[in-house]
């Protein structure tokens, strides 16, 4: 913890109208002492942490020219607002990050007024700015409207929609490009390599040059599209041009985001500009100021508590396997089998476990950047030249690419895998990027085999079902975190499409899980077998095709049938109730319920949690067997932990 010699200043500061009232002088050590609370914060409470550290000036310089939260500013993606979110009357509760009842990981807006807009799925930013910039016009306000957008961020195509749109309407709005040359992983695309030209090239722009590059700008008002179009004519713009200029913004950079001098006075004259679309070019660090996460940006994108001498992470030792990597070593020795299979990701390649995949298949790995749609149309095109692509996405993020599941690939029938990881809830990224949906999503999809592991012994068998299925689409579905640490197949044998299986014979009730859930199941059994209610555990594998044999023999035997799943409502259960209602089983004895999740975005906790919440874990098991049966349900009388 470095000490200051000076009388600490952020101590003095609750919101940035205390900042604002510092002196220019003093603003190097508020963003010195801000760095250091970060640090500490975060090595209490784990979460992200390289980002938030690479745009601590920016961020106080920000605070500080701007007139916050009257001038709106939304960080795309929001991993990095935690230094944000200690200068906006939040430092306080720092220390609660990720945690129940806690500060949000991202921006939100029921959480702070100088949260304007929620994020956490990256590349947001500029549409939502444009949208609040044209807000301000309708209005007849004043105030700016400012976007910080990373590198990363910039390789989806929702930002060059937002750009497209902007450069054309000329409507006021600061995009401040903060580039790191890093996404989690280091960037990928054409995109990062221009950026990589644009400071490279022309290295940082002086102050004085920056000066003139906006002076260029200055006295030029331009009312409409024709007038830019006669100044582009007359070269106006920028000596050879940026792409962005290209897009009808004033390009401003590339600049030292690290160096006050520098960003202070061009954040000033920009705020000033009467003129249209702006984008500011900061060149940062990831992980500035700590050396850890400065010599591991990518180890240090996201952190669990760490001890800020040492930099050493507290890693729980796991008992089992994580899936991410069950996944990744299984199409590993699949694809040792098969040259046909190719690994996808979508800038996510350690999260999903392609990054394994990786390093015995570099060939045949693709990362494609922050750009889910493209990833499954790209995927989709491998398909029909006979390629076995799987497409690596967690299930919040391909919700981003569904219109191409539908379309491109469900529409054609085209045999791309989907491994979707992150299914169900993550805990501490909230609801953001719990993997509520893919259930009802893919399910109402024609063509779809679709199924959910139980475990991570499953999941092997499953990942070789979905390369033996070379007509149609599939999808597999995976929680966050480790597997149950049961015993692991030498090789992945495919299973028999729309086949389930029973794991317990009972009689009176019948559990029957698709996904994780089974073993809570299981624990759920054991309690109610103490209540003398014999159950049956059986574990679906599949929702798309059902067992339908199965699941019919199992509403003709019991009187109880429990669907339980790690989903929305509209997924397994519904496909369940659809298939018994139509087969005339729901009109006499059979008392049959579906446990999905609550129809609310459920905050972030630990998933253990957020399950009980949900009343997904076995004591919620228990207790809707109970009430099904119509008996009291006594919690006292449970003795699950
Ligand atoms: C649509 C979407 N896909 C993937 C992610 C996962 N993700 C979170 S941060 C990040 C990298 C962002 O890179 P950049 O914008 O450069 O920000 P930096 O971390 O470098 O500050 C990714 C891929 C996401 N948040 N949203
Ligand atoms: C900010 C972001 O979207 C990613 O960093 C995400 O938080 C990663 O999630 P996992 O930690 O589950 O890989
Ligand atoms: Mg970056």
């Amino acid at each position: 913890m470095t000490t200051f010699s000076k009388t600490p200043l952020l101590d003095t500061i609750r919101t940035p109208d205390d900042l604002r009232r510092l002196k220019v002088e003093q603003v190097r050590q508020v963003a010195d002492e801000l760095r250091q609370e970060t640090i500490d914060a975060v090595s209490v409470t784990g979460g992200h942490f390289g980002a938030g550290l690479g745009v601590v000036e920016l961020t106080t310089a920000i605070h500080y020219i701007f007139d916050t939260p009257r001038d709106r500013l939304i960080w795309d993606v929001g991993h990095q607002a935690y230094p944000h979110k200690i200068l906006t009357g939040r430092r306080d509760r720092i220390r609660t990050l990720r945690t129940g009842g806690g500060l949000s990981g991202f921006t939100k807006r029921t959480e702070s007024d100088y949260d304007p807009f929620g994020a956490a799925h990256s590349s947001t930013s500029i549409s939502a700015g444009l949208g609040m910039a044209v807000a301000r016009d309708l209005s007849g306000g004043k105030n700016n409207v400012i976007a910080v957008i990373g590198d990363g961020a910039m390789s989806a195509g929702m930002a060059y929609e937002a750009m497209n749109n902007a450069g054309a309407m000329n409507s006021r709005l600061i995009v401040i490009l903060n580039d790191n040359d890093m996404s989690i992983a280091p960037p990928v695309g054409a995109m990062s390599a221009y950026l990589s030209r644009l400071y490279s090239g022309k290295t940082y722009r002086t102050l004085r040059e920056a000066a003139k590059q906006l002076g260029n700008h200055l006295p030029k008002i331009i009312a409409n599209r024709a007038n830019r179009v006669e100044e582009y004519s007359r070269g106006f713009m920028m000596d050879g041009g940026t792409l962005f200029e290209e897009l009808g913004f004033y390009y401003v950079g590339p600049i030292d985001g690290h160096n006050l001098d520098h960003l202070l006075p061009v954040l000033k004259n920009v705020r000033d500009m009467e003129t249209g679309p702006i984008l500011v070019h900061v060149v940062t660090q990831k992980g500035k100021g700590y050396g850890p996460a400065e010599a591991s940006a990518d180890k240090y994108h996201a952190v669990v508590k760490f001890d800020v001498a040492t930099g050493t992470q507290a890693k729980s030792k796991p008992n089992a396997p994580a899936y991410q990597n069950v996944f990744g070593q299984s199409l590993v020795k699949e694809a040792q089998k098969d040259d046909k299979i190719i690994g996808i990701t979508a800038a996510m390649p350690s999260g999903t476990g392609i990054d394994i995949f990786a390093k015995a298949f570099p060939t045949r790995t693709f990362d494609v950047g922050i750009a889910e749609q493209h990833a499954v149309t790209f995927a989709a095109g491998l398909a029909t030249e006979g390629f076995k692509p799987f497409c690596a996405i967690y299930s919040t993020f391909l919700q981003r690419g569904y219109d191409q599941v539908v379309h491109d690939v469900a529409i054609q029938s085209l045999p791309v895998r989907f491994a979707i990881d992150r299914a169900g809830l993550v805990g501490a990224d909230g609801a953001t990027h719990a993997g509520s949906f893919d259930n009802a999503y893919l399910g109402c999809l024609p063509n779809f085999v679709i199924m959910a592991a139980s475990d991570e012994a499953e999941m092997v068998h499953m990942v070789a079902t979905q390369v033996a299925i070379n007509d149609r689409p599939s999808a597999l579905r995976y929680p966050r975190g480790e597997g149950r640490g049961v015993e692991m197949p030498e090789v992945g044998i495919p299973l028999e499409i729309g086949k389930g299986r029973i794991v317990r014979e009972g009689s009176k009730i019948a559990l029957l899980s698709f996904g994780t859930r089974l073993a809570e199941c299981e624990k759920a059994a054991d309690e109610l077998a103490a209540h003398g209610l014999s159950t049956t555990i059986a574990d679906a594998r599949f929702m798309k095709p059902l067992d339908t044999d199965m699941i019919l023999k199992l509403a003709r035997e019991h009187e109880v049938l429990l669907t339980i799943e790690e989903g929305s409502i509209g997924g397994f259960g519904s496909h369940v109730m659809q298939l018994l209602a139509d087969n005339g089983m729901l009109d006499g004895g059979l008392r049959m319920r579906a446990m999905v999740l609550p129809d609310v975005f459920l905050d972030h906790d630990t998933p253990a949690a957020m399950y009980g919440r949900a009343g997904l874990d076995a004591k919620g098991i228990v207790a809707k067997v109970f009430e099904t049966l119509g008996k009291d349900f006594k919690a006292e009388t449970v003795k699950l932990a």
